[in-house]
């Protein structure tokens, strides 16, 4: 195989890291892309910034009634939300009762870049959900099942401080592998790893040059649209 290749594709796009660290499986469909956003953090994080100025930080409340331990925002179509009737994808805000703020192009071309690095062609996302972890802010161990169509992947991008990120198997009792994650690191997972159960330890104290002491993750996910690969990748 030759070694991965780190020429800019188009505005910014890369097929691999600056650093030209070669993705890591993890599981039968799931690949770790080290370092994969990382040259462009700054434009993430103007992209988040440009969200929560609409859609602003909130904390989200379990269907059990608890309060998430993460702050929550979305962009997209679809915004996923939480509350005492349960989990579900909704086309506004709760809070404003506007529409989520549109999700940057920008956004929505590197999620399909890094899905497409990690074997997924034709990813195209309708919601983002982000994630603001501070220090103690955990996720406890779930699987993303929400979505309409689970032959489309999830493209989870970590920025700012360091986490522990669970990795299970798709039996909630199985055995789970525990990865650090760093800034600028894409996961990317679908096909038969698609519904694993996964999760985030309390997020440990730091302070990161950008983020301070925070760490945001942004999930893309295909929540109503159906996922058509490009029928090329099919004779691959
Ligand atoms: O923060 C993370 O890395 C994971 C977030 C997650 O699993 C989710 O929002 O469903
Ligand atoms: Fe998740």
């Amino acid at each position: 195989m030759s070694p991965p290749s780190s020429a800019p594709l188009a505005d910014g796009l890369r097929l691999f890291g600056p650093a030209d660290d070669p993705p890591i499986p993890l599981d039968a469909g799931a690949l770790l892309l080290p370092g994969w956003a990382a040259a462009e953090a700054t434009r993430w994080v103007q992209c988040v910034q440009a969200v929560v100025a609409q859609a602003p930080w909130r904390v989200m409340r379990t269907p059990g009634g608890a309060s998430m331990s993460v702050a929550t925002s979305n962009c997209g179509d679809w915004g996923w939300v939480s509350d005492a009737s349960g989990y579900a994808y909704r086309a506004t805000d709760p809070l404003s009762g506007q529409p989520w703020p549109a999700m940057p192009g920008w956004l929505s071309d590197q999620a399909g870049a890094a899905a497409a690095a990690a074997g997924y062609p034709g990813f195209v996302p309708d919601a983002c959900l982000i994630n603001r972890y501070a220090p103690g802010a955990r996720m406890s161990l779930h699987r993303d099942a929400d979505e309409r169509d689970a032959s489309a992947p999830i493209v989870s991008i970590s920025l700012g401080l360091p986490a522990t990120f669970l990795w299970g198997g798709l039996q909630r009792s199985d055995r789970v592998r525990r990865m650090q994650l760093e800034h600028g690191d894409v996961l990317v997972w679908g096909g038969a790893s698609r519904m694993t159960f996964h999760g985030v330890s309390p997020l440990k104290d730091g302070l990161h040059p950008l983020l301070g002491s925070e760490r945001w993750n942004l999930t893309f996910r295909m929540a109503r649209a159906l996922y058509m690969a490009p029928t090329l990748a099919r004779f691959a």
